[in-house]
């Protein structure tokens, strides 16, 4: 083969590899602009899908196009059990995120040997998509959190992440790590390790008090009580896109909440706790007034079980935060089974 035609070769093929990423990218844009415009109904997202993918169809020349050849692309019938796997809706949003970004950093490489200028915009895109990923994923928190009707408030236990994942498996999709005592490594290498676990079931992950060991853990956010650091204080460690919920037992607590702009607050203790010693009840008065002011998704929490929990749903209660009905129960997944049921 002469050098001309190894030349030509070798253009030819980062064509072929050009136009293969330009269409990943544009189906990837398509899929995420599809949930932004139908799911999210939010027309400010959808909007930004849609001019990446009409820009990414600008940069696809007729002379990819003509070089694509899928007779010949071994690649068609390669397949990966995970590509098939898709284990909840964020699944479908974050894998699709990463495919843009993939086929994004490929173009950006091959076209460095094509057309210096796609591969400037394919890495000024990838950028943007980071950024969309992240407020997707804000959006999808959020989401998340309203549908989670049951909250694991974790109080330390021998077999802790056992108990935790026994929950996770009957269908808990909120956790909040809660530990007084451990010093900060231990905490912090259990709280990792919960993070990864509660991922694993597409369960959201918080941690109680600790904006730091939250950020340090990945955490999708942070419960904050009455003498925890502020707001924003927590927002401005962990970012915009992550959940802070607050404790209120109160109308004053309840209204300054409210203020500060809380993704969701705890409403209790409903009854008197011994997970919470020297805390008085606030009753089913503060509940039905939560019921009434609360401008987020609210918990009710403290002293709520089985035996107890459909009354407090009635007394008003969409959400319920549990500690010893799950972690004290001799079986953790029948426990949460049967709160879940009656949510
Ligand atoms: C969901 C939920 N509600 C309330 C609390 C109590 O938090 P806080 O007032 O900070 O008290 P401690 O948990 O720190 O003892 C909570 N943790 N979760
Ligand atoms: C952690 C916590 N916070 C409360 C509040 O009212 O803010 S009550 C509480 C303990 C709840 O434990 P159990 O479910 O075992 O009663
Ligand atoms: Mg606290």
């Amino acid at each position: 083969m002469s050098s001309e035609s190894s030349m030509d070769w070798v253009e030819t093929r980062c064509h072929r590899i050009l136009d293969a990423n330009l269409d990943r990218a544009r189906e990837g844009l398509r899929i995420l602009e599809e949930w932004c415009r139908f799911g999210l109904e939010r027309a400010d997202l959808s909007a930004t899908c849609k001019a990446l993918r009409q820009e990414v169809g600008s940069w696809h020349r007729p002379k990819f196009r003509q070089a694509r050849d899928t007779t010949h692309d071994p690649g068609t019938s390669l397949s990966h059990p995970q590509e098939r796997q898709r284990t909840d809706l964020n699944a479908v949003l974050l894998a699709n995120c990463a495919r843009v970004q993939e086929a994004l950093r490929v173009i950006e490489e091959y076209g460095k040997l094509i057309e210096g200028d796609l591969s400037d915009r394919a890495k000024a895109m990838r950028y943007q998509i980071y950024v969309l990923e992240s407020q997707l994923q804000s959006r999808d928190r959020l989401s998340r959190l309203r549908q989670a009707r049951l909250y694991l408030v974790t109080s330390p236990h021998p077999r802790l992440l056992e108990v935790v994942e026994a929950a996770l498996s009957a269908g808990l999709k909120l956790v909040q790590y809660r530990d007084k005592q451990q010093e900060d490594a231990t905490r912090l290498e259990t709280a990792c390790r919960l993070a990864e676990l509660c991922q694993r079931y597409g369960a959201l992950f918080l941690v109680n008090d600790r904006v730091d060991l939250a950020l340090a853990c990945g955490a999708d956010g942070v419960h904050l009580g009455q003498q925890d650091v502020p707001m924003d204080v927590a927002r401005r460690i962990l970012g915009p896109d992550r959940i802070v919920g607050r404790s209120t037992t109160s109308p004053e607590e309840l209204a300054r909440a409210n203020a500060e702009g809380a993704d969701y607050v705890g409403v209790g203790p409903i009854f008197a706790t011994p997970t919470k010693p020297g805390k008085a009840a606030a009753g089913f008065d503060y509940l039905g007034y939560a019921r009434q002011q609360a401008q987020q998704p609210f918990y009710a929490i403290g002293g709520i079980d089985v035996s107890n929990a459909a009354a407090v749903v009635a007394a008003g209660a969409d959400r319920l935060a549990v500690v010893r009905a799950i972690m004290e129960a001799p079986d953790p997944k029948a426990a949460t089974a049967e709160l879940l049921q009656m949510l």
